[in-house]
């Protein structure tokens, strides 16, 4: 089965890359967007450029055909005739000439003078006042190389070149062109128009990508006669895109890394043993075990000390070792102080029914010293477990009675509720002895790095003994921790120390056993 961590990193895992994807792909998304907005903004501009030219030339058609037909009729084809029609032309910079039409014939202009052509049929009319007709391609006698676009329109014929509407600078690979909406034949193009094109139209304004990965947009004219049509090439779309993600990529990028900040910092945390221990403090996952406490010379079982175990479920156990000083660190310890009284008052109803004179040693840090709400707790330990203040034994560390003016007042108040006090771990700090002589203490707890030196003969040795002594000129009681040799627990008795604990006797158990133990060694 998975660990609870393991299924953190795979959620975390997944957390990240969707924190940090997610907004790189919409801003990525919104470039192609964008991307392709702007290459219809711009095939949009080209074709209202061909509009607006083609516009022009028909109102300044318009405009010199209605100036000669105001000017009166006079006959068609004279040398004043033409040289009004020339004048007219050169009027505007959009008409290359003007002529007589008669039917499909234009009997003269300004360009061909008196050359009637036949034009043939009209590419198209257009159902506007006058009826105008169109000749797309025209090819007038004695200009070889020029093709004319032709407009006639009461008996008037305006000369046009098709290439100045389609004339305009275009991005590379680019395309325009101008088609008749009716037949949808281009009129003028520059470059080569796709028929694909034209059948997309639907009479509506339109933007699309073709067959061939082109973006194409048609726009009608203000009458809606003719379309311009202007395309790009995939590349070209392209490189609008590009340009779109230069600006918003960056934007996702920051905003993609800042979350993935977040998951990991929230990961981190969540894994670290702060979040841990917060999260067993919620789900209290703090149990007990108690470790004997025996009198050397009677070889009962006078009392035990309470120890934390921490085994998480799906994660691997922790020593106290490692959690505790994380506890104090993290400003947790009070918490978990409270919970082991709170396990200690549950354990110690019916342990103390059927032992009223054991003790139970409970371990304090420092902060459980200093602070006012601890004694509280302890009178409540009390109340809930029906035991008497000599069934608790507090445990304080050389760290805990390291700020004298904040723990003594305490140390006073609960030695007088009759609460035995222990300095733990003694000799093994820097202030041992000046705690000595600061506080009232009941009991002194020799470290097992002393007992350990009785094994064999050694500087440590006999600082242990000064110790003893010390211990016994002040008339405080001794355990000795961690004994685990006969030998050990021989000395510790011939030098007077009155209890102790270790693996010789027992190790730390469950509640339900320590009963069990009392009875079956008191009772021997
Ligand atoms: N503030 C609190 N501190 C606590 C609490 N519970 C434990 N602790 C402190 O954690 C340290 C480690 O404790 P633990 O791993 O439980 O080790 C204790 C004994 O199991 C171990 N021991 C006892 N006998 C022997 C032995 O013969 N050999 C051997 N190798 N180890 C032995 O010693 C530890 C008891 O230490 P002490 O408290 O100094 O008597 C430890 O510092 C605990 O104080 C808690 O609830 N709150």
């Amino acid at each position: 089965m998975a660990t609870r961590r393991t299924r953190l990193l795979v959620v975390a895992a997944m957390l990240g890359c969707l924190a940090f994807a997610t907004p790189v792909s919409v801003t990525m998304y919104m470039a192609w967007q964008r991307g392709h907005e702007d290459a219809d903004a711009s095939l949009d501009l080209l074709a209202s450029h061909i509009l607006r030219r083609a516009a022009m030339l028909r109102f300044q058609s318009n405009a010199a055909i209605d100036r000669l037909v105001a000017g009166g009729v006079q006959e068609a084809c004279t040398v004043d005739d033409l040289d009004q029609m020339r004048r007219a032309a050169a009027s505007s910079g959009y008409m290359q000439g003007i002529g007589r039409m008669r039917g499909n014939w234009l009997q003269c202009s300004s360009l061909t003078g008196n050359t009637p052509t036949d034009l043939g049929a009209p590419d198209r009319s257009y159902p506007l006042p006058g009826s105008p007709l169109a000749w797309d391609r025209v090819r007038l006698p004695r200009i070889d190389h020029t093709r004319f676009a032709v407009t006639a329109r009461a008996g008037y014929a305006v000369l046009s070149l098709p290439e100045l509407v389609s004339d305009i600078p275009l991005p590379p690979g680019a395309v325009v062109g101008q088609f008749a909406t009716g037949d949808r034949k281009v009129m003028r193009a520059s470059g080569d128009i796709d028929s694909e094109w034209l059948q997309h139209f639907s009479g509506k304004n339109t933007s699309f990508e073709d067959s061939q990965g082109r973006w194409v947009a048609i726009k009608l004219s203000d009458l809606g006669y003719t379309a311009a049509v202007a395309a790009m090439p995939a590349s070209l779309v392209m490189t609008y895109v590009y340009n779109a993600a230069i600006g918003l990529l960056p934007v996702g990028l920051a905003i993609g890394s800042a979350l993935l900040a977040i998951v990991l910092w929230r990961t981190h945390y969540l894994l670290s043993i702060g979040a841990r221990l917060k999260r067993a403090l919620r789900r209290r996952e703090f149990h007990l075990v108690y470790q004997p406490v025996m009198n050397l010379r009677t070889n009962r079982c006078e009392g035990a000390e309470a120890l934390i175990r921490w085994s998480p479920p799906d994660e691997q156990g922790m020593s106290p070792t490692a959690f505790i000083p994380a506890a104090e660190r993290h400003g947790l310890i009070q918490q978990v102080t409270a919970q082991v009284m709170d396990i200690v008052a549950r354990d110690a109803v019916t342990l103390i029914m059927a032992f009223p004179d054991i003790h139970i040693a409970i371990n304090f840090s420092a902060e459980d010293l200093h602070s006012v709400e601890t004694e509280a707790r302890l009178l409540a330990l009390l109340n809930l477990a029906g035991a008497q203040s000599h069934n608790i034994m507090i445990e304080a560390t050389e760290r805990g009675l390291m700020k004298p003016e904040k723990a003594k007042d305490f140390l006073m108040s609960i030695r007088a509720r009759g609460f035995k006090v222990a300095i733990d771990d003694f000799g093994t700090g820097h202030s041992s002895l000046s705690y000595l002589a600061t506080y009232e203490l009941d009991v002194l707890k020799i470290d097992k790095m002393f007992v350990d030196s009785f094994e064999q003969e050694s500087p440590t040795t006999k600082v242990a003994f000064h110790i003893i002594e010390m211990a016994r000129a002040l008339g405080l009681e001794m355990i000795a921790e961690g004994v685990e040799t006969e030998h050990q627990r021989d000395v510790l008795r011939d030098a007077g120390v009155h209890y102790a604990q270790g693996w010789l006797f027992a190790k730390p158990m469950p509640i339900a056993e320590l009963a069990a133990f009392i009875r079956s060694t008191n009772d021997s």
